[in-house]
């Protein structure tokens, strides 16, 4: 720094250091600067020894520029890294509290020699506190504590909210710069809390000796806001007098507000009062005049520190003023002169119209903004570095981003900001959505970590299984209990010594019987996983294999195969405990089954398998940091893929098409249950589209935006020059490297606060499911009819043919009749298929086994759709997709055309205890989805194969292909 090349030894020439001299007219004066090499170089010390300097302060704009626009931290940065990744605030924090306290302790000798009088260094509450005083409290004890030196003080804001945390802290004896103080009448009040606070601490017992205040009066901010006012009057007075007045005031107010402070002060710390705390030991409390460097060209560059000397007072300067001031500076005692003239000037700034009263209050709200927007900038910088270091320890997203898409994502990142939405957002403020509930369901914020610390648990439980022998584990459960352990199930390779995974979210009674195949049902065990504990399928499942286990190796021992995961008080819990459960482990309340993947709902079925639940949740840990609080928008991955996914889907590209790899190839299941049922609702949402295949840039509609997320290790040239068609085409592609599988747990985390961010920016509640709750009460009607009379309700098909049924409502049969639906499945399906128009998107939505061959059947059949009619394309199988995607076809946009597919189950498969047997259950459910679906109006056609299944699914392949010629 340029400014510490002049600061000059003492020597016999420079005896007369005008900085210096400031000491003889009771003037201490304070450096308003500080950068880490500047201390560790000794140029700190140099300006103590050489100008007597007595104190530093710092700001959130100091520490941006010393640590957010340089790189002079950096390898500070990296070795606190090395110790483990920590929160981007809290690498911050550690840097700035050891400054301070390198600092405080170059200033030590001064505060020693001088008693604790002098020789401060200065710290800040998070400006993003200022309008918190519990906050404020809370923090300032913190720092106090951390940075642990006597010469500290805290800086806490003259805000309204501000001003009790001063009292507090002095009550506490913590000593407390206050800053932010523009006002007279302020100061006064700031006065009176710390008096305040000092009677308490005295009253408790404390040594006011060892308490220090001093009230930052900040100055040359007040020039420039009255000088412009003025500058406008002046623009307006006709009479040449009257400019000339107006004129003289300019560069005047500042001073002359700050000699009136002083004049209170004078009065503050005399009288009886003071003279009693005075003789217990307490010390005044300071002026200190901040923002004293000259903003205004025209006026003297040392002005604010050569108008306003007096006693007992502090100036506080940056670097360039000292240097001037040293240099130039000429000392008398200016602060008492001519009072009346400062009155005057107050005055006079009154009569021209100009309220000081009004300068000041937006001065602080604006002082509050501009450290704000420092920190912001300061904490983006370091969220920049801490990933730069971090490397492949986490994974990369890049956006490539359309112009129109690109151009709204940064303005609401602006406006995100500004408004400190992601700080709200984890203030589980629900303001940040639609002022509903949504703070009841945030829990999944700090899942990770609360799961973290009970790793032992799951470890030790992990252990048990593993002692066990167990050759399979079969989670059964519905939407966010089954699709994030199948993830896990699918994605990571079995663990030696520990049961294979398996996820059972079916009431078809083949694919269940398939399963009960694929396993040793002697030696399995059972997650029965449901947060509510009233889904009709995991119960119905439950009390299926509990009697297969019963009758495996006897009903007294057949609870202990199984494991129960169900929030607290759930009627799970109490059956659970009834049929002697192996154990029980209870979720959080205030997570949904979509975000619960990393709460027990998905580290229970991990570490059943095997699975590294520490490492999970470390890994997903690291996002957690990525996106946190204090991670400003533009560099906050989850907000930034949160906020292109809502805009995007705002302007039309509200088809998430997710393009998984094929060793994550199940994350897009999880992803689109997640998206839909998060944002698809009020006719407004994103519609995930999930296992399309990527094709030829000139099949997709300008309807879409796509996820591309694959491990490093999985280079696919073909697949990547396909992406950048789409891209060159216009397209959003947003672009996700995981460097392995074991950093799963970062997307989970990513997409759910993308979720949460998108459902925000589409205004509506992420964490509610309205029309899966309406699904689920049709299909209760449904099964009630058919426990009272032992069928269900009869049903008219629009045509019964040789081989297939086929059932719509009267709306939906009425157009399709009008486009030509006869006899013909055919007919019917290029009907149905011609009301997709661009824009649209076309679901197949099958309530038959989930196995490769249906699953393979499906994707035919939805591409030939694809591929012909260019609209996106969903495969489904049903009642899975109930929890998940059901959602968004049901209540988001109007934009679906439904395909329903179902078929005669060759066999059924009783339920024991039930009059209900899963095929019932199975056609209740695609009765009660269908029905919700044409209630809502939605374009939905059923076809009921009729026989054998798979010549019926190869026929209606048949005829879509005929239809769609
Ligand atoms: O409040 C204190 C000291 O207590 C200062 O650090 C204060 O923040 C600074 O003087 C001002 O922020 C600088 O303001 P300005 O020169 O940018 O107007
Ligand atoms: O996604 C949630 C499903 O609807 C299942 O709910 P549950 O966990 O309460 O059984």
């Amino acid at each position: 720094m340029e400014f510490l090349q002049t600061a000059r030894p003492r020597t016999e020439k420079n005896v007369m250091n005008p900085v210096r001299e400031l000491q003889n007219h009771g003037q201490a004066i304070w450096l308003d600067f500080l950068a880490r090499g500047f201390i560790t170089k000794g140029d700190l010390k140099t300006l103590v020894d050489n100008d007597g300097l007595r104190g530093v302060t710092s700001n959130p704009s100091i520490f941006e520029k010393a640590i957010g626009s340089s790189d002079e931290y950096d390898s500070a940065i990296v070795s606190l890294m090395k110790k483990g990744d920590r929160s981007v605030a809290d690498l911050y924090e550690q840097l700035a509290i050891e400054d301070i306290q390198h600092a405080a302790d170059v200033l030590r000798p001064a505060y020693d020699r001088l008693d604790g009088a002098d020789g401060f260094v200065s710290l800040e509450v998070s400006p993003y506190l200022a309008n918190d005083t519990e906050g404020t409290i809370a923090e300032a004890r913190r720092l106090w504590k951390s940075v642990n030196r006597k010469n500290l003080m805290i800086k806490v804001p003259a805000t309204p909210n501000g001003l009790p945390a001063i009292q507090q802290l002095i009550s506490e004896g913590i000593s407390v710069n206050i800053t932010l103080l523009f006002s007279q009448k302020v100061y006064v009040e700031v006065a009176e809390a710390y008096l305040a606070g000092l009677q308490n601490y005295i009253r408790n017992g404390g040594d006011p000796a060892h308490v220090a205040s001093v009230a930052s009066f900040f100055v040359s901010r007040i020039d420039s806001a009255a000088d412009k006012q003025l500058d406008e009057k002046i623009a307006q007075a006709n009479d040449p007098a009257e400019k000339a007045r107006l004129a003289a005031l300019k560069g005047k107010v500042a001073i002359a507000n700050a000699k009136l402070a002083y004049q209170e002060y004078k009065q503050l710390f005399a009288g009886e009062d003071w003279q009693k705390l005075e003789a217990e030991g307490a010390r005044p409390q300071r002026l200190l005049w901040a923002s004293t460097g000259t903003k205004n060209k025209d006026y003297r560059d040392v002005l604010y520190i050569e108008e306003l000397i007096g006693p007992d007072t502090v100036n506080t300067v940056p670097p360039a003023t000292l240097d001037g001031f040293r240099d130039h500076g000429e000392l008398r005692d200016s602060l008492e002169e001519n009072l009346d003239d400062a009155r005057q000037v107050l005055a006079a700034l009154a009569d021209a119209g100009i309220s000081l009263d009004a300068i000041t209050r937006d001065l602080v709200t604006e002082g509050v903004k501009l450290f704000e927007d420092a920190a912001d900038k300061l904490l983006g910088a370091v969220a920049r570095k801490r990933e730069k270091i971090l490397g492949s320890a986490i994974d990369r997203q890049t956006l490539s981003l359309d112009p129109s898409t690109a151009k709204s994502v940064e303005a609401k990142a602006d406006d995100w900001r500004a408004a400190g939405a992601v700080r709200k957002l984890w203030q589980k403020d629900k303001s940040v959505w639609t002022n509903t509930d949504e703070d009841k369901w945030l829990g999944w914020l700090t899942s990770p970590a609360a799961e973290l610390d009970r790793a032992a648990d799951y470890e030790d439980y992990a252990w048990r299984v593993k002692k066990q022998k167990f050759t399979d584990a079969v989670v059964l459960g519905m939407g966010g209990s089954s699709l994030g352990p199948e993830v896990l199930a699918k994605t990571f390779p079995k663990a030696a010594g520990f049961p294979k995974l398996h996820v059972l979210d079916s009431t078809d009674p083949a694919e269940i019987r398939s399963l009960e195949a694929a396993i040793d049902i002697a030696r399995t065990v059972f997650i029965v996983s449901s947060k509510s504990g009233g889904t009709t399928e995991p119960n119905a499942l439950k009390d299926y294999f509990h009697a297969r286990v019963a009758k495996a190796i006897g009903a007294d021992k057949a609870g202990h195969r199984f494991i129960a995961i169900t929030d607290p008080g759930s009627s799970l819990d109490a059956e659970a405990a009834r049929l002697g459960y192996a154990r029980t482990f209870h979720g959080d309340p205030e997570i949904g089954g979509r975000y619960s993947i990393l709460s027990p709902f998905g580290l229970v079925p991990a570490a059943t398998a095997g699975i590294d639940v520490t490492g999970l949740l470390e890994g997903a840990l690291v996002m957690v940091r990525s996106c946190g609080a204090q991670v400003p928008p533009h560099d906050n991955p989850g907000v930034q893929l949160g906020l292109a996914m809502g805009l995007a889907g705002r302007e039309g590209r509200d088809k998430v098409t997710i393009l998984a790899s094929p060793k994550i190839a199940d994350f897009g299941a999880w992803a689109e249950q997640l998206i839909a049922e998060s944002t698809g609702k009020e006719g407004k949402g994103l519609i995930p589209v999930d296992g399309e295949p990527l094709g030829d840039a000139s099949l997709y509609g300008d309807d879409r935006f796509f996820i591309d997320i694959r491990t490093a290790d999985e280079e696919d040239a073909a697949h990547d020059e396909k992406l950048r068609a789409l891209e060159n085409a216009g397209h959003p592609v947003v672009r996700i490297v995981m460097n392995s599988i074991e950093q799963i747990g970062q997307e989970f985390f990513r997409f759910e606060i993308a979720a949460a961010v998108a459902g925000a920016v589409l205004g509506i509640n992420p964490f509610d499911q309205p029309d899966v709750e309406a699904a689920k009460i049709r299909t209760r009607e449904l099964t009630s009819a058919f426990e009272k009379t032992g069928r269900l309700p009869d049903e008219e098909p629009a045509i019964s043919a040789n081989g297939f049924d086929i059932y719509t409502d009267a709306e939906n049969a009425r157009a399709l009749r009008e486009k030509g639906a006869d006899g013909e499945l055919s007919s019917w399906l290029k009907a149905h298929l011609s009301r997709a128009e661009p824009g649209d998107y076309v679901a197949l939505l099958a309530y038959v086994a989930r196995n490769e061959d249906h699953i393979g059947e499906l994707q035919r059949m939805r591409l030939a759709v694809r591929d012909r009619k260019k609209v996106a394309t969903c495969a489904e199988f049903g009642p899975r997709f109930l929890h998940s995607t059901g959602q968004a076809y049901k209540g988001g946009p109007d934009s679906g055309v439904f395909l329903q597919i179902t078929a005669d189950d060759p066999r059924d498969l009783k339920i024991p205890g039930r009059k209900m047997s899963f095929s019932i259950i199975k056609a209740a459910q695609a009765r009660g989805d269908f029905d919700v679906l044409t209630r809502r109006g939605r374009r939905a056609l059923r076809v009921h194969l009729k026989g054998n299944l798979k010549s019926g699914l190869s026929r209606l392949d048949d005829a879509i292909s005929r239809a769609l010629m």
